[in-house]
Formats: C-alpha cells, sequence, structure tokens
C-alpha cells in the first residue's frame, strides 16, 4: 500500500485581537506576547463596518476618468493631487498605489470611502494604544511619540494598492517594513507573508479580519525595553495573471510620526530619548532599500 504524502506548504496563523467599546482585547495573553514578537496580528472587522467601498475603490482609482469633473473613483493615475505630498505612485514591483493623508480624504476621494478609512482610522488608533498598553508605554508620553495621534495631529495616511498581474518577473510587492507606528491592511486575497524565524512564511487569512502590522517607529520605541516590540518584514510575491481572478486589491491606514517629528527611544532606564529626525530616518531607509523617498517631503 503507498501513502500520498500531499506537502503542503507551512503557513502561519496570526495572534488574533478585536476592539470592543474603543478597548483591544487580544484572545489571550499568548496573543498579545506573540503579536508583539511578530509585529503583526489579526484584528476582527467591527459588525458594523462594511468595507465594500474601499475594495471597489481599489478597483477603480487607477482607471481613466470617464465621468465629469467631479468623478473621484476614477483618473488618480493622472491627477497629480497638488495638495499631497504622497500621492500616486507607479512602483518597481507589480503595485501601483495611491498614498493620501487623511485631512485630504475628503477632498480627493468618494464619500463612501471617506467614511470608511474614517472608521478605520478610529480602529487603528484604538488598535495603537492597545498595543502601546501591551508594550507597557506610559501614556503620558504616547502624545510625544506619537505627534498627537489623538488629535489626528501625527501622520495618518491611506495606502490603496492595485496589484499589476499583468506585469512579470517582479514581486508583488516587494520585502520592506513599515516605517511607522502601526498599519491595518483590508485585502481581498491571500498572498501576504512575513518573514518568520529566517524563512518567508504565508499567513494564512482568517476570514473578517484586517491584518494589522507594526512598524520601525515602534521598533525604534521599545528596543531597550523588557517588551520589544518587532517591526514586520513582509512581503507578497509575484501574483500570476489569472483571466479567473481579479487583480489582488489592499488598502491600509497607516500612522507613524510626521516628517517634522523625532523618532524616540526608552533607554535602559526607561528614560525617553529623542533618537534620530525622522525624515532623515527615513531617506537613509529608502536610500539602503534602492528606492527613492517621497520628493515632496
Ligand atoms: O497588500 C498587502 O497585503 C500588503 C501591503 C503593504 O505592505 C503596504 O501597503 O505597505
Ligand atoms: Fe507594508
Amino acid at each position: 500500500m503507498t501513502t500520498d504524502v500531499v506537502e503542503e506548504e507551512a503557513h502561519l496563523t496570526l495572534p488574533a485581537a478585536t476592539v470592543e467599546a474603543g478597548r483591544l482585547r487580544f484572545a489571550s495573553p499568548g496573543d498579545a506576547d506573540q503579536a508583539l514578537r511578530l509585529g503583526a496580528f489579526n484584528l476582527a472587522v467591527p459588525e458594523d463596518l462594511d468595507v465594500s467601498a474601499g475594495l471597489a475603490f481599489c478597483r477603480t482609482f487607477y482607471q481613466p476618468a470617464t465621468g465629469g469633473p467631479g468623478d473621484r473613483h476614477r483618473g488618480h493615475r493622472e491627477h497629480g493631487h497638488p495638495e499631497s505630498k504622497l500621492g500616486y505612485e507607479d512602483r518597481p514591483d507589480q503595485v501601483e498605489q495611491l498614498q493620501l493623508e487623511s485631512f485630504l480624504w475628503q477632498r480627493y476621494l468618494p464619500d463612501e470611502v471617506t467614511a470608511v478609512l474614517r472608521r478605520m482610522r478610529e480602529l487603528t488608533l484604538d488598535t495603537l494604544y492597545g498595543v502601546f498598553d501591551a508594550a507597557g508605554i506610559p501614556e503620558e508620553d504616547r502624545e510625544l511619540v506619537t505627534g498627537g495621534a489623538r488629535q489626528d495631529t501625527g501622520l495618518c495616511y491611506t495606502t490603496v494598492n492595485h496589484y499589476r498581474t499583468g506585469l512579470s518577473d517582479r514581486a508583488g510587492i516587494v520585502e520592506h517594513s513599515d516605517s511607522g507606528f502601526i498599519t491595518t491592511i483590508c485585502t481581498d486575497q491571500p498572498g501576504y507573508e512575513i518573514l518568520h524565524e529566517g524563512r518567508w512564511t504565508p499567513v494564512r487569512e482568517r476570514a473578517g479580519h484586517f491584518t494589522v502590522n507594526l512598524g520601525d517607529a515602534f521598533r525604534v520605541l521599545t528596543r531597550k525595553l523588557p517588551r520589544p516590540v518587532t517591526a514586520v518584514y513582509h512581503r507578497v510575491p509575484e501574483l500570476p495573471s489569472d483571466a479567473d481572478t481579479p487583480d489582488r486589491s489592499s488598502f491600509t491606514i497607516y500612522m507613524g510620526p510626521r516628517y517634522d517629528m523625532f523618532l524616540y527611544q526608552y533607554d535602559t532606564e526607561g528614560r525617553l530619548r529623542r533618537f534620530q529626525d525622522f525624515r532623515a530616518f527615513s531617506v537613509e531607509k529608502a536610500g539602503k532599500l534602492g528606492y527613492e523617498f517621497h520628493s515632496r517631503v
């Protein structure tokens, strides 16, 4: 008798959390520990949040403008977004992306998309504060290190990603860590992988959940604390073109320091110190990874 051995690629299941009445709750204390160590976890999509307008926008933003000048669903490749320091980017991987600061959503995006993003911004803020709790960051320091995330005076933006499967011989999105404190990702398909114990590992999708990444600003802040946070290295490998499957979409909410601020770090005695100018840090990081830093920042 022969036994068929099905080689299955090892998938990783991320720890899970929910936000209830504005407070982040991990499924267990073990999930909280693992989330900080991995720098990634799943966050339940609240029952009253319908993300479909956001995913629909991922499938139209790059299309040529057709409607009147007021059509904010399309035409973002050519738009220019003069008010934004970020805007549209045709990247060297499969992704073309639109990045817009939160104070510009109302101006440039369809109303129903702005509504979804605002709700996700609230959720991301509650989640950030929950991770600060888990990492032991004193409440009185949070305004300073985030530049006022609660008042929306830090840097908050959305990234809208279209994975162009027609472009072959390039990654979906190249490996990177996110630069800020936190990124909440909503996607319609698997593909997200993290570097885990030295191996690129696909992450199992958890239905009804966002993926949350913790970034460089968190890693720097907590490096010398008893519970250091990892800035998760992540990527999406090249996605094949498939007539039966629409191109992969994702959109995110990012929160980090403003580029005119400092990154901070606790020393071994727990004293908060300036670490590095965040813009200089970002330019240096872009240089190491071989890409151009936003020319308008
Ligand atoms: O699309 C994804 O799953 C990840 C996107 C991402 O890493 C980013 O926008 O920084
Ligand atoms: Fe990312």
